[in-house]
């Protein structure tokens, strides 16, 4: 077993583990890839204050999203197919999450369903929503997550239709799913991975297979979600599902000023600046640097959180300090979750954690929630 240090070395644990064609769907972004490299990339060039003498005991990590108690501020990012990682791997990495003390955010394209995870922990999740063209199927799907005592709705505003993936299309990862020879090979390679999911029932999208009418097995999957995103979500959405869905509302997928404006005067709690991780338009800004110009906007209107990039504790800080309220990680836990199954996805949350308590204490602060502009070198690029 290779010495953890760092995301990185889990990333290359589960490229040994995980099948080619499902890590590459979690490591890859749209088209050139460009968004998905700036969002690493851009944190980068944002420098630090180093600040001394400074007395740093009594650290303190914890703070609050939507109103809500967390250790870090730090949360799973929803990501579809995420049991493709490792077999029960929503119900793994919302365990890890309820001992970490910070919210799990489950995907309506989970392989696991909302009432799996809600059986695996004791401890209420977040659930992110797509709103699909059959209605009928959406009020389900809030009344579950309500039923299931889901503390937040992550409504995801950037996926009306699907990003050009040209990993996935080279893989033949798309619509109608369909298994050829290579993915056989691909998983004859990873024999652990086998074993797992041949010791589990759940493979395929639990929250839509035996839920919306007429899906039945993975082809009529596959056809009934290629076709159900729904090029009309609108703004006057937001209103019948903050309705039907009664409590804390996350806006995801926010990356423009003025659609912020918007998102701002929607009745939403929070709003996620993000690009889907670089999976959706490519050559679109990083979401840390957009992150600048919407706290502008509309800091003093909504809480404001960001994904996309982040990659240590390190980056965790500078969004803070830029003016995010909390993060979301989408691949490192993929990679975690991929290595080693739920010790994977705790070894992530504390490195990130030790991260951020050691770089919050070399820049001078003791409290995460008093981070500010004040911690970056005003040399830094995105910095007015
Ligand atoms: C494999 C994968 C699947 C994803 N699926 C979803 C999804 O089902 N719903 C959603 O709102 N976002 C989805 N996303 C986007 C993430 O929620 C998040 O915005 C992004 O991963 C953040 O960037 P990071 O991976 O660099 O942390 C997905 C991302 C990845 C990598
Ligand atoms: O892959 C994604 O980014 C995503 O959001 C998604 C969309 C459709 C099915 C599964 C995942």
């Amino acid at each position: 077993m290779p010495t953890i240090v760092e995301i990185a070395d889990l990333k290359k644990l589960a490229q040994k583990r995980v099948p080619k064609m499902f890590f590459d769907y979690a490591d890859s972004g749209s088209w050139t890839e460009s968004t998905y490299r700036a969002n690493e990339s851009d944190f980068q060039k944002i420098m630090l204050r180093q600040r001394v003498a400074v007395d740093m005991t009594n650290r303190n990590l914890k703070t609050q999203l939507v109103g809500q108690n967390i250790s870090m501020p730090v949360a799973i990012a929803p990501t579809g197919l995420a049991g493709m990682q490792h077999a029960d791997g929503e119900m793994l990495a919302a365990q890890a999450c309820e001992e970490a003390g910070i919210p799990y955010t489950l995907s309506t394209m989970s392989i696991c369903s909302i009432e799996d995870v809600a059986a695996a922990t004791s401890q209420p999740f977040w659930f992110q929503l797509y709103v699909m063209k059959d209605r009928g199927f959406v009020n389900s799907l809030i009344d579950r997550a309500k039923a299931a005592g889901c503390s937040a709705l992550v409504l995801t505003f950037d996926l009306q239709i699907l990003g050009q993936r040209h990993k996935d299309i080279r893989n033949q990862l798309s619509a109608p799913p369909r298994l050829t020879p290579k993915h056989l090979l691909q998983m004859a390679t990873r024999p652990g991975w086998c074993l797992k999911m041949a010791g589990t029932k759940r493979h395929d999208f639990r929250n839509i297979v035996g839920h919306a009418p007429g899906v039945t097995d993975l082809s009529s999957l596959g056809a009934w979600t290629a076709e159900q995103f729904d090029p009309k979500l609108s703004w006057e959405d937001i209103e019948w599902i903050k309705e039907r869905w009664g409590g804390p509302l996350i806006l995801k997928g926010i990356l423009d000023p003025d659609d912020a404006a918007i998102a701002a005067q929607s009745g939403a709690d929070a709003l996620i600046v993000s690009n889907h991780g670089g999976r959706q338009l490519d050559g679109a800004r990083s979401s840390i640097q957009a992150l600048p110009s919407i706290v502008d906007k509309v800091g003093d209107q909504i809480e404001i959180h960001l994904d996309g990039g982040i990659r240590s504790g390190q980056d965790v800080l500078k969004a803070l300090c830029m003016g995010a309220k909390g993060v979301y990680i989408g691949r490192p836990y993929l990679y975690g979750l991929g290595a080693l199954g739920k010790p994977g996805v705790s070894k992530v949350l504390e490195i990130i954690r030790n991260e951020l308590d050691i770089t919050m204490a070399l820049c001078g602060e003791r409290d995460v929630t008093q981070l500010g502009l004040h911690n970056i070198d005003p040399a830094s690029e995105f910095i007015k």
